[in-house]
């Protein structure tokens, strides 16, 4: 029986979600889109993943509806909205419209929101996200190319995009246990919220969250969530799904800005071939800009370290790009150029992809077509290696800042 159903905003957050409720003994695949075939035998929980972060909110809050109404008709109870740990959504973001939208839809008025991931640095104390030791809007994510994150305050950044108002349960009602956070959401309830934030300083307090959510039809957050409600459902199992890719043709594409895949690139390109893909051929020369850099690619795949393209940037850079090309148009071209050249290498026998960005990822998964994953060993908490449903064809997607500095390398050491 489905015990679970995740809906992921993007594609790199869904595998997060899915390699940790796969830890915690809950046989996961991850769908890509509203899954178009049966499910294979004996899930536990599926994630559905969409690329709905930063589209228009009548277009996310549509596909959200979407994923719900397929996750009922396949028997699921227990609904979870996957967004960011670093909670990417202003105040013109979707986090809000889809929660209200999935409310609605499920007939309940109440929810958690609980973006908190300990074990990457994303803890929650008086309501407000913190990345490491500092606030989110200092933490780099202020200059994210697509959701620059101005202010760390979760009750405010919901408020600012949801229909109802936005509750806090703090770490001395957490510390109290999951009986006393249960009467925290009744009385938040009655004195009219519809959401609670719950501060969550360390892994105890997602346990406690967790048990006080169990009957919460719709719950949302980041993995740490999802972590401790797997736990709950399988009864604390551990699972064992451990594959890794075999050696084969494999690419890295970095389309993100982040504070850690910048270093994670720099570090990568001391040892391996890089390419950086320029906005302004993306913008140009599209269709043409990609064929080159798959050329490239290929006359690069019997190299010691796979070839990398990145069109990763420092802030400084970015800005200057994005003021001269314009956000969504140098988002969307590099977007579609890295779509453009998976595809290109694919047909041309590339097995092993290795994608940096949220966005990216999600765009080069929708364009390979593949319709799901199996969820493999752990590269770095919240990044696991995928393997195509069905198929010999393996793919790890690396969320903006997850990882350590040697992330790619690294992920190539693991291959059998
Ligand atoms: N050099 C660049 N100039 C402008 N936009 C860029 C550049 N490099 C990447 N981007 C865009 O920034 C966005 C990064 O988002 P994403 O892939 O989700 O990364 P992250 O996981 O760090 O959030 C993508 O839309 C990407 O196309
Ligand atoms: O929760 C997280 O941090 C990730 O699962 C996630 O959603 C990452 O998104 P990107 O940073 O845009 O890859």
């Amino acid at each position: 029986m489905l015990q679970l159903g995740v809906i992921a905003d993007d594609f790199t957050g869904a595998s997060d979600i899915a390699s940790f409720l796969t830890e915690n003994g809950l046989r996961t695949v991850q769908m890509n889109g509203i899954p178009a075939r049966a499910l294979p035998d004996g899930v536990d929980a599926v994630v559905i993943s969409l690329k709905s972060r930063s589209i228009a909110a009548q277009e996310a809050i549509a596909q959200s509806l979407s994923a719900l109404q397929w996750l009922q008709a396949a028997g699921c109870q227990q609904f979870f909205f996957k967004y960011c740990s670093t909670f990417d959504s202003t105040a013109a973001g979707n986090i809000g419209p889809v929660t209200d939208a999935l409310l609605d839809a499920l007939g309940e008025d109440f929810t958690v929101i609980s973006p908190a991931l300990p074990v990457n640095g994303r803890t929650i104390f008086n309501g407000y996200l913190f990345v490491g030791q500092v606030l989110l809007n200092e933490s780099g994510m202020q200059d994210h190319p697509i959701t620059p994150m101005r202010d760390a305050s979760l009750p405010r950044l919901m408020d600012a995009q949801a229909r109802g108002k936005t509750g806090l349960v703090a770490y001395p009602d957490m510390a109290q246990g999951a009986a006393h956070v249960r009467d925290c959401f009744a009385r938040l309830r009655a004195d009219g919220y519809r959401y609670a934030v719950a501060d969550s300083v360390d892994n105890a307090q997602l346990a406690v969250l967790a048990e006080a959510c169990r009957d919460l039809r719709l719950v949302t957050g980041g993995s740490g969530l999802g972590a401790y409600l797997a736990a709950l459902l399988s009864g604390s199992k551990k699972g064992d799904n451990a594959f890794v890719p075999k050696k084969g043709a494999t690419v890295v594409l970095s389309g993100s800005c982040s504070v850690m895949t910048n270093k994670q690139v720099a570090t990568y390109k001391a040892v391996a071939p890089h390419r950086f893909v320029e906005a302004q051929a993306c913008i140009e020369r599209g269709a043409d800009y990609a064929a080159e850099l798959a050329a490239w690619v290929v006359s690069h795949l019997d190299d010691k370290h796979a070839p990398l393209l990145y069109a990763t940037v420092p802030p400084d850079e970015l800005k200057a790009i994005q003021q001269r090309f314009g956000m969504e148009k140098s988002s969307h071209a590099i977007e579609q150029v890295f779509a453009a050249v998976a595809e290109k290498l694919r047909a041309q026998g590339v097995v092993n992809f290795i994608c940096a960005g949220g966005e990216t990822s999600s765009i080069v998964v929708q364009r390979l077509g593949v319709d799901g994953f199996h969820i493999g060993k752990q590269i770095a908490p919240g990044v696991p290696w995928l393997r195509v449903l069905n198929g010999e064809v393996y793919l790890a997607l690396k969320s903006g800042n997850f990882g350590t500095e040697d992330f790619f390398a690294y992920a190539q050491g693991m291959f059998a």
